[in-house]
């Protein structure tokens, strides 16, 4: 699936980074985007006489016109409502005859399973390019189409708006079958609000990548009302362009969106591809095979008929994966698994002027975070820490250690600095320290969380955010635990080993003397 560092017309702020199980009696519908009059948006090519049918907005209550009639944009994920319209419609519509169905899964709710034997090194899917939304897809309402790329709104702002505008027009959109099987409320963390965010995620690095990304989404949708939509309200009209239909349209991109390489990277919706569900344990991934002209993966393992069949959605760590996609791999399964580490420059530092400007000029802060991995952690972080203890006569080293803890510099050498390793590497386990303690207080403080709800029907959604909140900080405060013993392990090697260089150079003065 797609990465998603590149969607803003705002430019995301600066992220230092490489690259559970389901519960499907959890309640998804908190609020849930509901169309309150059913009639479609008519196609109308004339913009100037389009007249709007459709009045459109997200509620958290349902109307007795709602009831009586209720039509929605996609559907519950933990039902089969509307699957085989969409395996219908996409046969007739040119998906040649697959070897999986879309059935009920345990791992991910709805998923793809193979019906017969499947081998490893089989090409799967072979879904064409005329069944493939991109940037490229003809509009409903041509003219809407028109507007933003005149204005050259890029690709992930033009697909969210897309995916609206084609959402209602409803049974009119060629799309039709594939929204209404979208998931109503996509699983990720722009769903989470923002006490819950503080509350669950409060130990994680992962609470401010979340909180990021919505303030992103916010500012994108503000950017693009101020600057179109507000200037073209027949074509884009308020109750349908909202905030809310954009964190739907958002939350579909962050977890169905796909980036395919053999087509110079562009981003597509891939519908029937989309409903294959991510596995740590495979790497084959969605690509455009030019020989058969249409989107396909390889298997990497063979399936036996019943078995689910799985992608990978990238090489993303756990918190990245709930980021975006509202789940977390059992622990110990996720060999891309990582933590973000906060480092900070101490401010009562004498040099912490001169110290930030070398950050500034790499394009850093005084406080960066940085992945730790299982199996070590990045020369970057060496090097921050390098600049965040070494002392004022070492300041014509600050350029040199600054460039080196960005990413944005290419050329890298292992650089070290003898003299003030130790004093680095206590500075990373410190933090390493620190942040455990904020993992432990939480883990230990969730067993006996007030839920904080006003009506039963929260609870599932509280427990289930718990619960995912658990896991994700249990799998990233064992990642700490190695580093804080390796980095402690470390420590007591050099600090023996200079025990020892002492002994002898006392041995020697007793000697001379
Ligand atoms: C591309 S869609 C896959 C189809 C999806 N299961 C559906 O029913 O629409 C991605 C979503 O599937 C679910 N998913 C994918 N892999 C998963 C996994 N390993 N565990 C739990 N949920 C998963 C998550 O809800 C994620 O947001």
């Amino acid at each position: 699936m797609a990465d998603a560092a590149s969607i803003f017309i705002i430019p995301p702020p600066y992220h230092h980074h490489l690259s559970h199980t389901s519960n499907s009696s959890f309640c998804t519908s908190i609020r849930t985007p509901i169309l309150p009059t059913q009639t479609p948006r008519r196609r109308n090519h004339s913009h100037h006489h389009q007249t709007l049918v459709v009045r459109c907005c997200i509620t958290t209550t349902t109307t007795a016109n709602q009831k009586k009639n209720p039509i929605s944009w996609g559907c519950d994920t933990d039902s089969l409502e509307n699957a085989s319209a969409l395996q219908k419609w996409l046969s007739e519509a040119g998906l040649p005859p697959q070897k999986m169905s879309l059935q009920r899964v345990e791992v991910g709710e709805r998923g793809l399973v193979a019906l017969k034997n499947i081998r490893k090194g089989e090409n799967l899917l072979f879904v064409p390019p005329s069944l493939v939304i991109s940037a490229n897809s003809e509009w409903s309402s041509p003219k809407a189409g028109e507007v933003l790329k005149r204005n050259g709104v890029p690709d992930w702002p033009l697909l969210a708006t897309y995916l609206i505008s084609e959402a209602s027009f409803m049974k009119s959109s060629r799309w039709s079958s594939y929204i209404s099987a979208l998931p109503r409320q996509p699983y990720s963390l722009l769903y989470w609000t923002r006490s819950e965010l503080d509350k669950y995620l409060v130990a994680s690095q992962i609470r401010e990548r979340a909180i990021e990304r919505v303030n992103d989404v916010a500012g994108t949708y503000n950017d693009l009302r101020l600057r179109i939509f507000s200037k073209y309200p027949h074509l884009f009209p308020e109750e349908v362009f909202n905030m809310e239909t954009f964190k739907w349209s958002f939350g579909i991109l962050f977890s169905r969106l796909v980036r395919l390489p053999s087509m110079d990277g562009r981003v597509a919706l891939v519908p029937w591809a989309d409903m294959l569900n991510h596995s740590c344990e495979v790497e084959t991934f969605l690509d455009y095979d030019k020989s058969s002209k249409g989107i396909v993966f390889t298997t990497d393992r063979p399936y036996q008929p019943g078995e689910q069949v799985f992608i990978s959605y990238g090489k993303k760590s756990n918190g990245e994966l709930l980021l975006s996609y509202g789940f977390v791999p059992k622990e110990g399964t996720n060999p891309s698994d990582s933590v973000e580490l906060s480092l900070s420059l101490n401010k009562s530092d004498k040099c912490y002027k001169e110290k930030s400007e070398a950050l500034r000029k790499h394009g850093l802060s005084v406080s960066q975070r940085f992945p730790l991995q299982i199996t070590g952690w990045p020369l970057e972080l060496m090097a921050y820490a390098y600049l965040a203890v070494s002392p004022p006569d070492m300041r014509n080293s600050f350029e040199e250690m600054a460039a080196a803890a960005s990413t944005k510099t290419t050329s890298k050498k292992d650089m070290r600095y003898m003299e003030i390793e130790e004093q680095a590497l206590q500075f990373i386990l410190d933090s390493c320290e620190t942040s455990i303690s904020n993992y432990t207080k939480f883990l230990q403080g969730s067993e006996s969380m007030d839920l904080d709800v006003t009506s039963p029907k929260q609870i599932n959604r509280k427990l289930f955010l718990k619960q995912l909140a658990v896991d994700l900080c249990t799998s990233e405060r064992r990642i700490l635990f190695r580093a804080q013993y390796i980095l402690r392990r470390r420590l007591r090697d050099m600090r023996t080993g200079e025990l020892k260089a002492l002994t002898i150079l006392n041995g020697f003065r007793k000697f001379f003397k």
